[in-house]
């Protein structure tokens, strides 16, 4: 997908949410457990009530490998269900992957070709030549990781290198690869103050911040600080939408928690024009 074709849905859909799908056969209702496939049952019917409010769906890889074979094919389903209903949507593979080049080459072509991700998030650890066999595909983004909202993020990335933090070389040396157009990073909302300096370095790049909701947070201290011209935001909510209620209704109560978050972002995006 053009980048374009995502600021302008963004605009249409007055939201920049992305549904995170983070599904967990322990967390979802207990009478989709009965489904031949409960994975693809919950996804189907979280996309089916919240797509109106959201312009990205993130499937997080782990919750589909852990089932092995089964949670595979669930993966697929989703995708082809997505590409086919919703092709408008961006779709992002959360895999965290980077290896040696050729290596890469091959998650790349997992993830770009044969489930025909739009994106897919990269580990920068490995380097230069780990993440441009990603950059090499055309229409298609890597999301590299750059500060995480975990506590752990403390441990490496905001440690000194070259006089700065090891986060900030992650976003001034991506920034010399080939086909770094192609780029996005992960900025945690849990470090939302540090988006300041991060749009120094990267004015315009889109970011995927995950962190509202259940990890506490704040999208307007997000937008705050990393909202660009053209919003520049990819806001993900995962836990907070998917299991707003666990009963009969968790599609309906979705629904809801994702048109409050939407809310909150049409009062944002209005502050764009101003
Ligand atoms: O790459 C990610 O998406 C990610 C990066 C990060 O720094 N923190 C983070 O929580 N995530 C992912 O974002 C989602 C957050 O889920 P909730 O906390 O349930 O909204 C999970 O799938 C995490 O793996």
């Amino acid at each position: 997908m053009k980048i374009e074709h995502l600021i302008s849905q963004i605009h249409q859909k007055k939201s920049f949410l992305c549904v995170g799908l983070d599904t967990d056969l322990e967390k979802i209702p207990q009478h989709l457990l009965e489904d031949e496939d409960p994975i693809f049952a919950f996804n189907k019917a979280i996309i089916d009530a919240t797509h109106s409010f959201c312009v990205a769906y993130k499937p997080n890889i782990a919750f589909y490998e852990a089932y092995g074979l089964k949670g595979w094919k669930s993966l697929e389903r989703t995708m082809a269900y997505l590409n086919d209903k919703h092709p408008e949507i961006f779709t992002i593979a959360d895999a965290k992957r980077g290896d040696i080049g050729n290596t890469s080459t091959r998650y790349a072509k997992a993830f770009f070709e044969t489930l025909n991700f739009d994106s897919i998030t990269i580990a920068p650890y490995m380097g230069k030549d780990s993440v441009e066999p990603f950059l090499a595909f055309e229409d298609k983004h890597t999301i590299l990781l750059a500060l995480t909202s975990n506590q752990g993020a403390f441990d490496f990335q905001t440690k000194k290198v070259n006089g700065g933090e090891l986060y900030k070389e992650v976003l001034k040396v991506s920034k010399s690869y080939t086909n770094a157009e192609r780029l996005m990073y992960v900025v945690g909302a849990t470090k939302a103050t540090y988006l300041k300096d991060i749009r120094e370095i990267i004015p315009d790049s889109f970011l995927l911040v995950p962190g509202v909701g259940a990890q506490g947070g704040s999208l307007q201290e997000v937008c705050a600080y990393g909202m660009t011209k053209n919003v520049g935001l990819l806001v993900n909510s995962s836990r907070g939408i998917l299991y707003a209620s666990t009963g009969d209704d968790f599609a309906e109560a979705a629904a809801n928690e994702a048109q409050k978050i939407q809310i909150e972002m049409e009062v944002e995006l209005g502050k764009i024009h101003k």
